[in-house]
Formats: structure tokens, C-alpha cells, sequence
């Protein structure tokens, strides 16, 4: 009996050990810290349960872990302690009950409200009001020396403020990094495929404990005061009063101290801070993990002492924990109604910041590849404020050998389209986009909108109630709505149904350009679609054309041309457009519009010398969208030669030969006039 117990203890020891040293060596812990939290808990009840099997070396009575030797070494000649922790009202009741019972006393505390900010603990050494040296926590009796880091931070005064500062001031707070600041950090980490921070508090600690203090200087971390060490030479100003006071007294030497503090009396109004911070936990500019609620009164303080690794007077007052433990049961893939295809994750359900979670978004496959997540792993998933939950790491070492890869979809899962993921996106996206009834909503409202096909009085609560009801499962199915299914609508007469039917009809009647707009390709805008249909003429060449004919045209690059060739390489669209074509939908030839639309047809026109307006490529392609063609020597078909500045050989063949000179000026009122400018 006694043997398992003793092994247990041995295990659970090792195992927080082990934690520790990742959490605090490292700054790269692998367990939430809900976890590490559990175990440390069950250790405390076993230890209480066979006290005489306590170690002086267990993690239940020591603080943090040794400094790394990289760093210079700094002793703490008062110690830096950590806090007991409490996760309930019933608990805080009971660290209020120890404290009076000690005390001997009924009546209420005075208590100074802090928020617990998730950072790292730092002593910071001012002689005679000057910075000399700046440490860690480290085991609580040795820091390590981060002096030149810790100048870094703005917030850090490197002289206090005032004449009467003591002669020594140790003043100890936490460095932590803001969330704006994190967030900034791990977006440009993550487009740059740098080291993305799992939390403020890893950023924070990581940042902070560089051996160069110039990787310190680039980092967004911040820092409050919240407590002293040493003080000599007077110690009257801190030491008399309360531990606000202290606190009031650092800030009026210009050190920073959170603006959350309060002083409240009594265990009900420290209960009322609890929940009124923790309401407002989201909002705020940093994250907390909790309140700390200290006894204000000094001599209370010193009456109450010290355990071996907190002290009796304070407690951290705990939030629901934001990131907790899990497995991936599954991935599925859901798809958005613009095609998006995102991988979400099925887990265990867990409580996570007080809610049941059970699915968290992998984003997409990039992050499934910088997670090396596979399905069957147990993950940590955060939730914090109203975000979606998030994966934000595996822990390999509780990976069993079941897991299997996440493999992306080929196929869309709603229409079975293929899947396409353009050059620089990270999105992957369904290419069905006229077939895919997860697209079909606003495929359909995007193809009747006034610029597209342009049907009047088919608005948007008429599409969802055409497509809810299955009357419309793709475009084309427009064109086959009659007044039996009309009429069958809410809010809808005989006669307006009747005037829907002759708009549908109506429709059929339409240009190139607004029905490729109207195909609702990625990244085909009214200008786009009109370059496509001058360039190919006819929606057949459209439909045939390559990669690089389609780079040619005008204003298409390489994501634009992706998009159109995986939409047309996508048969179920195909079959659409033929169903509209048989529909009846129609439109002129593009040859009889190129007369009216491009007034330039048919010229050819050469540019010579230096433009001041525009670069020479632009003008050019101006040129050509007014159906000119753009020459490099002149002969005696040229229409005309626009010349700019320092115009040579070509402005003096042009005269020989007889052939219209443009200025500059000229070719700019033509821009003007077609309203290509
Ligand atoms: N995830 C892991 O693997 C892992 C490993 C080890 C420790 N941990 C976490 O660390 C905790 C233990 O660490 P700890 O000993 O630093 O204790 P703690 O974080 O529970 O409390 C003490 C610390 O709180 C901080 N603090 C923030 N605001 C404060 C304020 N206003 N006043 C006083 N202190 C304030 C200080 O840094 C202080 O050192 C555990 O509860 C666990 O959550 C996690
Ligand atoms: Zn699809």
C-alpha cells in the first residue's frame, strides 16, 4: 500500500518536474496550465494525506524553477514567493476563515484587489532612484539577471521620479505583453512563417529571457508594479499603512501600477471585484487569469507570515480556466457560402472558459500543417472572450499510435466540385461555383443583382425562398419557374408573379460582358468581365482559353487567371451555362458592339518619347481597351504617332510619311472622353 502510494507521489512529482522545467526553462510549456494546475492539486491532497511523506524538494513547496546558467545570477535576499491558489467562492471563504482564525479576529478585512496578470514576475533594483539591476523569479532566492532587457521596456522608469526615494527600492510586478501587441506579433509571425507565440504569457517570457536585449526591445511587453522587496534608507514611506499605500507611493515615483487596483473591505465586495473582473475579463487590454486578493493592512501581513512557497495573507483567486486539454476526434470540412472550404475540428467535448466547447476551427491547411495536427491527438484548445475556439498546440507526448493525417478534400463535400487553392491563398475553395448548393444563395442573387443579369423584383428574400423550397437548384433553373410555382410563394400575387415571369423573360436579352459577370467567377468584377469579352469575343474562346491567353488580357494576373480556368475547367458549371444558353439567354456578337463600344477600332497608333501623365505601358493598354492596336514602328498605315517628350526618329519618319502627330495632351482628352482614365 505504502509502496504505491510512494510511487504515486514519486510520479506525480517527476511529471510536474518535468512540466516546469518547460514552463518555466523553456517558456514552452506542453500542458494547459488547467492541467498542470490538476496534478499539482492531487499531489497537495496526497501529501495531506500522508504528511509525513512530504519532501523538501516537492513541487508543493517550492517556487518556479532554477535560473538558466546563460543568464548572470541575482540572489533575492527576500524572497519571491508564488501565491496559493483558490478556484471557488467556497475556497476564497476558506482563506478568508484561516486568516481571522489566525487572527483571532471577527472583524472584516481590509482587502487591495488586483488583477492577476499572465506574465512573468521581475525584481527590479533602483539605487537612489536609479535602474542598476533587473531579475527574474527564478526558484524564489535566485533570478536571473535580465538587466539590459528589462531597459527595454518603455514602461520601466530608468529613474524614479521625485526627492525623497529611498536609497534602495526593490520594486516587483510582472512583465506581460498587452493582447494588441501579442496579436500584432503572431500575424506578421505567421505571414513571415516565424515562431508563432502560443500565449501572451509565453510571448512574454519568451521575450523577456533573450540573451540579446535588442530581440527584447522589438517586443510589446509592459510592466506593473504590484509589490516590494527590499527597501533601505527610509523605509518609512512603504512600510507604514497599507499595501495600497505602497503601491499609491511607487506610482507617484513613476512606476506604472494597473488601474484596476482597489481597495475594498470585507470578503463580500473582494467577491463582488471577482465578478465584476471577470465579466470584463474580455475587454480588457491584457490577460489575467484571475484576481489576486491581498490583506491591505501591513501588521496584519507580518502577523500572518509565510508558508514554504506563498504567503498566508494572499490568494490568486482563479478565472475558468481560457485553454484546456482535449482530443481531435475528427476533422470535417464545412463550406461557406462563397465557396471557402474550412477544416473544422471535432473534439471531446471539454469546459473551456466556462463553456462547453466541442468543435474549434483549424483555419486552414497551412495551419494544419504549422499545428502537425493529426486526428486522435490530444490538443489544447483556447477560447478566450467571444473568438471561435482555437487549436493552438498538440501534445506530442500523449500522441497514441492510432492517430492518422488530415487529408484535405479534393472534392467539395456538398457538390463534389474539384477543389482549388490559387497561387499565394491559403484558402481552399469549392469550384463549382454555379452548381454547389452551399454556394447557391448567393451565386444565384449575385447572378440577378442589376449589373449581372439583371431580373428586377427577384430580390433576396425571393431567392432564399426559391431556393429553400427547391424550385431553384442552379441558375438555369430560372428559366423554367412558371406561375404554378410562383404563385405558390408567400407574398406573392398573380400579378406580380406575372411581372417577375416577363423580367425573367426580359433578361434573357443581355451582353457578353454582364453574363460573365454574372457566372460570379472569383475576382471577375463589371471590368474584368468586360476585358474578358473584348479579348475573346465570344464566351466559346472564353471557355477554351489557357493560362497565358488568359494573362494576356488586360488587367488579369496569375490569381485572376486561376480563377477563371479552374471555373471553366469545372464540368458542372459547364453544364449550367449550357442549360442557360438553352434557356434562351442571348446576347449580340461582340464585333457589332466593338463599333459602338471602342472607339478607337481599327486605328493603329504608335507611342514615342517620354509621357509625363502616365508610364508608357499604361497608356498603351488605355490605348488598346479603345479597341486601338499599339505599334513600335511607324509605316504609312499608321493612323496616327503620339508623341511625348524628346520624341526622335519615329516623330520625324511620321512627318516624312505624312502621318498625324498627337500630343500628349490629345491622347489625354481621347482618355477623357471614353472615360478610360
Ligand atoms: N502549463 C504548465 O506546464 C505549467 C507549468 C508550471 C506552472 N504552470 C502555471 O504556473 C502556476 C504556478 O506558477 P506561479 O508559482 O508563478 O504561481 P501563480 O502564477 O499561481 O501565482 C504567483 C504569480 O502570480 C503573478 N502575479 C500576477 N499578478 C499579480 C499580482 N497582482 N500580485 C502578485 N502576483 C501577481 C506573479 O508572477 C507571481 O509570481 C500554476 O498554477 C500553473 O498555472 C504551468
Ligand atoms: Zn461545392
Amino acid at each position: 500500500m505504502s509502496q504505491a502510494i510512494l510511487q504515486q507521489l514519486q510520479q506525480l512529482r517527476q511529471q510536474l518536474e518535468d512540466y516546469s522545467y518547460q514552463y518555466y526553462v523553456l517558456d514552452n510549456p506542453s500542458v494547459p496550465d488547467a492541467e498542470y494546475d490538476r496534478l499539482f492539486r492531487q499531489l497537495q491532497q496526497l501529501e495531506a494525506e500522508h504528511p509525513h511523506l512530504v519532501t523538501a524538494d516537492s513541487p508543493t513547496q517550492r517556487v518556479g524553477a532554477v535560473p538558466l546558467a546563460k543568464f548572470g545570477q541575482v540572489s533575492h535576499n527576500i524572497p519571491m514567493l508564488s501565491l496559493d491558489n483558490a478556484f471557488g467562492a467556497d475556497e476564497f471563504s476558506a482563506f478568508c476563515k484561516r486568516m481571522a482564525d489566525m487572527l483571532d479576529s471577527s472583524a472584516e478585512f481590509s482587502f487591495c484587489c488586483e488583477p492577476k496578470l499572465d506574465g512573468l514576475a521581475v525584481s527590479i533594483r533602483y539605487e537612489n532612484g536609479l535602474l542598476v539591476q533587473a531579475a527574474t523569479r527564478g526558484d524564489g532566492y535566485t533570478g536571473e539577471d535580465i538587466t539590459a532587457n528589462v531597459k527595454t521596456i518603455r514602461a520601466v522608469p530608468l529613474k524614479l521620479k521625485g526627492a525623497s526615494v529611498p536609497a534602495v527600492l526593490e520594486v516587483r510586478g510582472e512583465v506581460f505583453m498587452p493582447l494588441a501587441g501579442f496579436n500584432l506579433m503572431n500575424d506578421k509571425a505567421r505571414a513571415t512563417g516565424d515562431k508563432v507565440f502560443a500565449n501572451p504569457r509565453n510571448a512574454a517570457a519568451g521575450s523577456l529571457r533573450q540573451l540579446d536585449p535588442k530581440i527584447t526591445a522589438q517586443r510589446p511587453l509592459m510592466f506593473y508594479a504590484y509589490a516590494v522587496g527590499a527597501v533601505e534608507d527610509p523605509v518609512q514611506l512603504l512600510d507604514s499603512g497599507s499595501h495600497y499605500q505602497r503601491l499609491m507611493q511607487l506610482k507617484d515615483w513613476g512606476l506604472p501600477v494597473c488601474a484596476e487596483i482597489r481597495l475594498v473591505t470585507g470578503a463580500e465586495a473582494a467577491l463582488a471585484y471577482y465578478q465584476d473582473i471577470m465579466q470584463r475579463r474580455a475587454a480588457l487590454a491584457y490577460e489575467i487569469d484571475g484576481v489576486v486578493i491581498k490583506v491591505a493592512d501591513l501588521a496584519q501581513q507580518q502577523a500572518l507570515g509565510f508558508v514554504a512557497r506563498a504567503p498566508r495573507w494572499a490568494i490568486a483567486f482563479k478565472f475558468p480556466a481560457q485553454e484546456m486539454l482535449t482530443t481531435l476526434l475528427d476533422v470535417e470540412f464545412q463550406v461557406g457560402r462563397t465557396g471557402a472550404i474550412t477544416p473544422v475540428a471535432r473534439l471531446e467535448p471539454v469546459v473551456v472558459g466556462g463553456v462547453t466547447v466541442s468543435n474549434a476551427t483549424l483555419h486552414n491547411q497551412d495551419e494544419i500543417d504549422r499545428l502537425a495536427v493529426k486526428v486522435g491527438d490530444r490538443v489544447i484548445v483556447r477560447r478566450a472572450g467571444d473568438v471561435i475556439p482555437q487549436i493552438v498546440s498538440v501534445v506530442l507526448e500523449q500522441r497514441p499510435d492510432t492517430v492518422r493525417d488530415i487529408v484535405f478534400p479534393m472534392h467539395c463535400p456538398v457538390c463534389g466540385s474539384a477543389v482549388e487553392r490559387v497561387s499565394g491563398e491559403a484558402v481552399a475553395r469549392c469550384s463549382g461555383g454555379l452548381f454547389c448548393a452551399a454556394q447557391l444563395k448567393e451565386s444565384i442573387k449575385h447572378f440577378v443583382s442589376r449589373k449581372a443579369i439583371d431580373i428586377e423584383g427577384l430580390g433576396d428574400k425571393l431567392v432564399e425562398q426559391l431556393v429553400d423550397q427547391q424550385l431553384v437548384k442552379t441558375p438555369a433553373d430560372i428559366y423554367s419557374l412558371d406561375m404554378a410555382a410562383l404563385v405558390g410563394l408567400e407574398r406573392m400575387a398573380e400579378k406580380s408573379a406575372l411581372k417577375l415571369l416577363t423580367a425573367i423573360e426580359q433578361s434573357k436579352t443581355t451582353s457578353l460582358p454582364r453574363f460573365i459577370y454574372a457566372l460570379g467567377i472569383r475576382e471577375v468584377g463589371e471590368a474584368t468581365a468586360l476585358n474578358l469579352a473584348n479579348h475573346f469575343s465570344t464566351l466559346e474562346q472564353l471557355q477554351l482559353a489557357t493560362l497565358e491567353q488568359l494573362l494576356a488580357v488586360t488587367d488579369v494576373g496569375t490569381v485572376v487567371a486561376e480563377y477563371v480556368n479552374g471555373f471553366f475547367a469545372e464540368p458542372h458549371n459547364q453544364s449550367v451555362i449550357a442549360a442557360l444558353v438553352s434557356a434562351g439567354i442571348n446576347w449580340p456578337a461582340i464585333a457589332q458592339q466593338a463599333q459602338t463600344e471602342q472607339p478607337l477600332a481599327g486605328q493603329t497608333l504608335v507611342l514615342t518619347g517620354t509621357l509625363i501623365s502616365m508610364g508608357r505601358d499604361d497608356a498603351k493598354a488605355k490605348l488598346q481597351r479603345l479597341g486601338a492596336k499599339v505599334s513600335g514602328s511607324v509605316s504609312a498605315k499608321t493612323h496616327a504617332v503620339i508623341a511625348g517628350d524628346n520624341a526622335g526618329s519615329k516623330l520625324v519618319k511620321a512627318t516624312e510619311l505624312n502621318v498625324a502627330v498627337w500630343t500628349e495632351q490629345q491622347m489625354l482628352d481621347v482618355f477623357t472622353q471614353y472615360g478610360v482614365i
